[in-house]
C-alpha cells in the first residue's frame, strides 16, 4: 500500500503526521509513505530524521493584509499542484493524509482531481482556512474537537476522532513517575510552560506562585521557561531558591514531558492543540493561558471547549497576573473535590484512541 501524507509548517502540523506515518507503518508493514512538505517548512527538517521520503513543492498562503504577497498567491499554488500532481501520479499513493498548513492545499486539491481518496485532519477547536477549504472536496475530515464541526460545511464527512499523542504519554505510570521526581503521595505537584518554545507572560506571572509556594512542603512547582526564556527567568528571580533540593525548579526545556504529566496534579499552560490532547489523555486538571496571538485566536477556542465542559480553567493572557494566577491556583488546591470533577472531566474529552480511529478512517474511504 502507497500513502502520501502532506501538512507543515509548525510542528503542530507535522507532530500528528509523524504519527499518523508511523501508525500505517505499524499497521502495514509494507506500506510505503511519501511525505509532501515544503522546503522552507520544518517538515524538511523532521521528516528525513523520521526515515520518511520526502519532496518538496511550492506552496504559499494568503497575507491577512492586502499585499502584493497575494497577488502571485494564484500562481504559486498552480505550479505546486502541477507539481504535487506530477508527483501523486508517479507514486500512485491508495489515499492521501493531510494534517493543515499552506502545503497540504495543492496536494490535497490534485489527488482530489485525480480521484485519489484524501482524509485531512484538524487539530483545533477553529479550524484553519486550508483545511476549511479543503473539507469541501476530502473524502473524511477528522477533527480533534466537536466544537469545529460548525465551521465545515454541511455536506463534509466529519469524524471525531482527536489528536493522535506520544505513545509514552499514556505509558507512564503515576507512581513510578512519582517516585523518580521524589514526591510524595500527599505532595501536590503543579506543573506549568507555555508550550515548546515557553511563554514570556507565563514566566512573569509564576515567580508570585514560587515566591508564595516556597515555604510550603505540601505542593512542589515545576516551571518551564522555554530554551530562550531560562537565563532571563532565573537572573529576575534570584531571590527565589530554585535548587534541585527545594520544592520549587526551573528547567529551560523538558524532554520527559511524560514523566512529568504522569506525576502532575494541577498544569498550568497555554492551549495548544498537543498540549490539551496530552492533559485529556491522562486526564488532567489545567489552568490555560491561550497564547493570544495564535492565528484566528484559535487556542482561546481550544480553551474554551474543555472549560465549556469543566475540564480545566482559564485565564486570558490579557488578564494574566502573578496575583491572579496565585489565587487561581490556590483556590483549586484548597478543593480537592472540584480538582477530581476536573480531572474527570478532562479525562472524558481525552482520545487514546486517537490513531487507531484516524487509521480506521483511513481504510475506509480506501
Ligand atoms: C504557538 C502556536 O500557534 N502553537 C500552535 C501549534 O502548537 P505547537 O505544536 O507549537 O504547541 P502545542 O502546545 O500543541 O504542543 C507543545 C508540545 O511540546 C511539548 N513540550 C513542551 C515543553 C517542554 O518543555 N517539553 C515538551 O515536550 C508538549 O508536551 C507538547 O507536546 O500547533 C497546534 C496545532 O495546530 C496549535 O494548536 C497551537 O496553537
Amino acid at each position: 500500500m502507497r500513502v502520501v501524507i502532506t501538512g507543515g509548517g509548525t510542528g503542530g502540523h507535522i507532530y500528528p503526521a509523524l504519527a499518523v506515518a508511523r501508525g500505517i507503518k505499524d499497521r502495514h508493514r509494507q506500506a510505503e509513505l511519501l511525505y509532501i512538505g515544503t522546503e522552507s517548512g520544518l517538515e524538511s527538517d523532521l521528516v528525513p530524521k523520521a526515515c520518511i521520503s520526502f519532496s518538496a513543492i511550492t506552496a504559499v498562503g494568503l497575507k491577512r493584509k492586502m499585499s502584493l504577497h497575494n497577488l502571485t498567491v494564484p500562481w504559486k499554488v498552480t505550479g505546486g499542484m502541477l507539481r504535487a500532481a506530477k508527483l501523486l501520479r508517479d507514486f500512485s499513493p491508495r489515499v492521501v493524509v493531510g494534517t493543515g498548513g499552506y502545503v497540504c492545499g495543492p496536494v490535497v486539491l490534485a489527488a482530489a482531481l485525480l480521484k485519489i481518496p484524501t482524509l485531512i485532519h484538524e487539530q483545533n477547536a477553529f479550524p484553519g482556512i486550508t483545511n476549511r477549504i479543503l473539507s469541501r472536496f476530502a473524502d473524511r475530515v477528522a477533527v480533534t474537537f466537536s466544537e469545529s464541526f460548525k465551521y465545515f460545511p454541511k455536506r463534509a464527512k466529519l469524524k471525531l476522532t482527536g489528536l493522535p499523542v506520544r505513545t509514552e504519554i499514556l505509558a507512564v505510570d503515576r507512581e513510578k513517575a512519582r517516585a523518580s521526581l521524589k514526591l510524595s503521595p500527599e505532595i501536590k505537584f503543579l506543573l506549568s510552560f507555555g508550550g515548546s518554545q515557553g511563554a514570556r507572560s507565563i514566566n512573569q506571572a509564576v515567580p508570585v506562585l514560587m515566591s508564595n509556594f516556597s515555604n510550603d512542603p505540601g505542593v512542589h512547582i515545576l516551571h518551564i521557561t522555554g530554551p530562550r526564556g531560562y537565563d532571563e527567568f532565573i537572573e529576575a528571580n534570584k531571590s527565589i531558591c530554585m535548587d534541585n533540593h527545594g520544592n520549587i525548579t526551573a528547567v529551560p526545556y523538558l524532554y520527559n514531558m511524560p514523566e512529568a504529566l504522569a506525576a502532575a496534579d494541577l498544569v498550568i499552560c497555554r492551549a495548544g492543540a498537543a498540549t490539551l490532547a496530552e492533559l485529556t489523555a491522562r486526564g488532567l486538571p489545567g489552568i490555560l493561558i491561550p497564547y493570544p496571538y495564535a492565528s484566528e485566536n484559535h487556542q482561546e477556542h481550544n480553551a474554551r471547549a474543555l472549560v465549556k465542559r469543566d475540564a480545566a480553567e482559564m485565564i486570558l493572557d490579557r488578564e494574566l497576573s502573578g496575583e491572579a494566577l496565585y489565587e487561581k491556583v490556590k483556590e483549586l488546591l484548597a478543593n480537592p473535590s472540584r480538582l477530581n470533577k476536573m480531572s474527570e472531566a478532562s479525562k472524558k474529552q481525552g482520545h487514546p484512541t486517537a490513531l487507531e480511529e484516524i487509521l480506521d478512517c483511513i481504510e475506509e474511504i480506501i
